[in-house]
């Protein structure tokens, strides 16, 4: 079974690369703007399963420009296609945190983080694509890559932050490491000062339970149905 890790995250690739796997990489860009009241569960399953269409359409997107250049059938293996997404959640168990606008979306977040847990949320899908060889499609319509399983996991890791004051918050910002980050933090960068402890896996602060997602991979491939 081919693997395709479905991110722009650098940090991603970073962490799937640690398990020796084989896989390539395809970026997909969806909005990722939660809606009003929606609850985290919502929200991260709604983005991975986004993520995932999105990445199908870009897939049959490069098959159908494969077949016009080589005007053969491609039969291939099914793919098993990793989406992933994550979330900061406040105490409340309904503020989703992710990535800030700016300087006062930050500030906004921080405060609320400051001197208390909160977690952090990592939703993985991994979705089976199979695609049905031509020569076995009698009405040789256009191949297509078809979902046939598609399974979603949420992961959840408390995070403690240390109390924060205005200066630590604006040097942090001015580092330019919060704006691309769920939270406004990296715990794998600077972010790292200001967690006083975690409760959870790492791997899934950073942006992919690494452990749950090769579970998710074997689980995926042992029942995969060719
Ligand atoms: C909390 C936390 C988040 N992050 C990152 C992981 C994710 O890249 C990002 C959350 O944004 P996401 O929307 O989950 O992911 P992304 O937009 O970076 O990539 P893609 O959607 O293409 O997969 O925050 C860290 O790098 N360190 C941390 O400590």
């Amino acid at each position: 079974m081919d693997i395709i890790l479905a991110s722009g995250s650098p940090r991603r690739r970073e962490l799937l690369s640690r398990a020796q796997l084989e896989f390539t990489v395809i970026s997909v860009d969806i909005d990722e703007t939660p809606y009003q009241h929606e609850s985290p569960k919502d929200y991260i399953l709604r983005m991975v399963a986004a993520k995932a269409e999105a990445a199908t359409v870009e897939l049959n997107r490069q098959l159908k420009n494969n077949d016009a250049q080589s005007n053969k059938s491609i039969i291939s293996q099914p793919i098993i296609l990793l989406t992933s997404d994550t979330i900061g959640v406040l105490p409340d168990g309904k503020t989703v945190l992710v990535k800030p606008n700016n300087r006062e979306d930050a500030y906004h977040m921080w405060q609320q983080m400051s001197d208390s847990t909160h977690e952090v949320w990592t939703a993985v899908q991994a979705t089976q694509l199979s695609l049905p060889s031509k020569h076995l499609d009698k009405f040789d319509t256009e191949q297509v890559w078809k979902t046939i399983n598609q399974q979603q996991i949420i992961e959840r890791t408390e995070v403690t932050f240390v109390a924060l004051t205005k200066e630590m918050m604006s040097e942090y910002w001015d580092s330019g490491e919060p704006a691309d980050k769920a939270g406004g933090y990296g715990i794998q960068g600077l972010g790292a000062a200001w967690v006083n402890r975690i409760n959870g896996s790492y791997t899934n602060v950073v942006g992919l339970p690494l452990a749950q997602t090769l579970a998710l991979i074997k689980e995926m491939t042992n029942t995969a149905t060719l």
